[in-house]
C-alpha cells in the first residue's frame, strides 16, 4: 500500500516538476522577447509580479514601467515564439496567459446548446463557449478573406435564430455573390426575400426602410423607446453578403450605380436608427476598406467577427488592430466587442442546415406545378 502511495507521490512530483520547468522555460522566453523587441522604457524592463498556474493555462503577470502600455506585436510574437495559444491583456499590469492546448480546428454546430433570448453561439474559446446577444449589440460586422468562413458563419447564425425563434425572426438577405449561397433559403417562411442583384437589393432595402418608418410610428404611439423593454417578440435581420459590391463604381451601369447608392444610404440609416426598433444588421465583407466599412457602419456595429484577412492594414480597418492576418484555420476568428476573443466558430454543412430548416419551407414552395399541370415536390 505504502509502495503504491509512494509511487503515486513520485509520479505526481515528476509531473509537477515537468510542468514547473516548462513554465520557467516559458518565462525565460517571454523575457527574452521583451529584450529582443525592446519592450522597455530606457533600461527599465517589465518585472514578473506573479505567476499563476492552472490546469489549462499559466498566467504571467508583469509590472511594467510607467509609460509602457499594450503593444499589438506582443501577442503575435509570443504566440509564434512559444508555439502556444496566448492572450495578452493590459490592465494596469501586463497579463500574459499561456494556454497548454491548441483549439481544435472544428467544432460542430450540433454540439452548441440552444440558447436563451436573441443570442447565437460565436464559437469556442480556450475558456469555453462564447455567445453574442443581439438584444445587447444589435449590429455586427463579419469580415474575412474569401474561403475562411464568413458564409458558413452567416448560415449558422440563421439556422440558430430560426430554430430558436421560428415564429418571431425575419430575414432580408442581400446575396450579392449572385444569390448562390442563400437562394435555397428563400423558401423558408422566415425569409422575406433574397436579393441577388443591385436592383433587387435596392428594392429589398426600400421595403426595410418603409417597415422601419411604420415601426417607428407604432413605437411613438405606444411610447416605446427600445424593443428590449417591450413585449414585442419579433426581430428582423438584414444580412449583407458581400457589402463590397454595394460601393458604386464606374464599371457599373448608371442604373446599378444609382441602386448601389440607395443601398448605401439605407444601410447607413438602418444602423443609425433601427437597433432599438428591433432591426439587426449583419454586414459581411471580404474587403474591409474605409470606403466599404464606412464610419457609420463601424461606429454602430460594436461587435465585430473577423476571419483571416490578407493584411494587417485590413485588420486595422476591421477591428482597429492587427491580428486577423495571423489567423491560421478556416472558421478561426477574432470576436471583438469591448473585449477580444480568439474563437473557433461553429461549423454547419449545407446539408445539415437544410435538414434542420426544411420543415419551415412555405407550403406554396413545397409543391411546384409542372407545365403538364401535375404537382411535384421540390427537393432542396
Ligand atoms: N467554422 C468552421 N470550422 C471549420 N471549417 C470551416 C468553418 N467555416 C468554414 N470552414 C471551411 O472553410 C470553407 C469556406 O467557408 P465559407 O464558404 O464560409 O467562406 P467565405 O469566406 O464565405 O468564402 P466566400 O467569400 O468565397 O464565399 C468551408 O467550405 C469549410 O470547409
Amino acid at each position: 500500500m505504502s509502495l503504491i502511495i509512494g509511487s503515486g507521490i513520485a509520479a505526481f512530483s515528476m509531473y509537477a516538476a515537468a510542468r514547473w520547468s516548462v513554465s520557467i522555460n516559458e518565462q525565460k522566453k517571454i523575457e527574452e522577447v521583451f529584450r529582443n523587441i525592446n519592450y522597455k522604457v530606457k533600461d527599465q524592463e517589465p518585472r514578473l509580479f506573479k505567476k499563476i498556474k492552472k490546469d489549462d493555462y499559466t498566467d504571467f503577470i508583469y509590472n511594467v514601467p510607467f509609460g509602457l502600455v499594450d503593444d499589438d506585436k506582443l501577442q503575435s510574437i509570443l504566440t509564434k515564439t512559444l508555439n502556444k495559444p496566448i492572450k495578452v491583456e493590459f490592465k494596469g499590469k501586463l497579463f500574459i496567459r499561456v494556454y497548454n492546448q491548441q483549439l481544435q480546428k472544428i467544432y460542430k454546430y450540433k454540439d452548441f446548446p440552444a440558447t436563451e433570448g436573441w443570442t447565437i453561439p460565436v464559437g469556442k474559446t480556450q475558456e469555453g463557449m462564447i455567445y453574442h446577444d443581439f438584444d445587447k449589440v444589435p449590429h455586427i460586422t463579419i469580415a474575412g478573406a474569401t474561403r475562411w468562413g464568413k458564409t458558413v458563419f452567416m448560415k449558422m447564425l440563421m439556422t440558430h435564430l430560426i430554430e430558436n425563434h421560428p415564429d418571431d425572426v425575419e430575414f432580408y438577405i442581400l446575396d450579392l455573390k449572385g444569390g448562390l449561397a442563400f437562394h435555397r433559403y428563400s423558401k423558408l417562411k422566415q425569409v422575406k426575400g433574397v436579393a441577388s442583384n443591385y436592383k433587387e437589393s435596392a428594392e429589398a432595402l426600400k421595403r426595410v426602410e418603409k417597415d422601419i418608418k411604420r415601426t417607428m410610428k407604432e413605437f411613438k404611439n405606444k411610447y416605446y423607446e427600445n424593443i428590449v423593454d417591450t413585449d414585442v417578440t419579433k426581430r428582423k435581420f438584414i444580412i449583407i453578403d458581400e457589402a463590397g459590391e454595394l460601393v458604386p463604381n464606374k464599371s457599373m451601369s448608371e442604373d446599378d450605380q444609382s441602386h448601389a447608392k440607395t443601398c448605401q444610404r439605407i444601410m447607413s440609416h438602418v444602423v443609425r436608427v433601427s437597433g432599438g426598433l428591433g432591426y439587426r444588421m449583419i454586414f459581411g465583407t471580404q474587403y474591409p476598406t474605409a470606403k466599404i466599412m464606412d464610419n457609420q457602419i463601424k461606429a454602430n456595429s460594436s461587435a465585430k467577427i473577423t476571419f483571416k484577412l490578407e493584411t494587417g492594414v485590413q485588420s486595422k480597418v476591421a477591428i482597429d488592430q492587427t491580428g486577423a492576418e495571423e489567423l491560421q484555420y478556416p472558421g478561426r476568428a477574432i470576436y471583438k466587442t469591448t473585449d477580444k476573443y480568439i474563437v473557433q466558430t461553429p461549423f454547419i454543412s449545407n446539408e445539415e442546415m437544410w435538414k434542420r430548416l426544411r420543415r419551415f419551407e412555405r407550403e406554396s414552395d413545397k409543391k411546384e406545378s409542372t407545365k403538364a399541370g401535375e404537382d411535384i415536390i421540390k427537393f432542396g
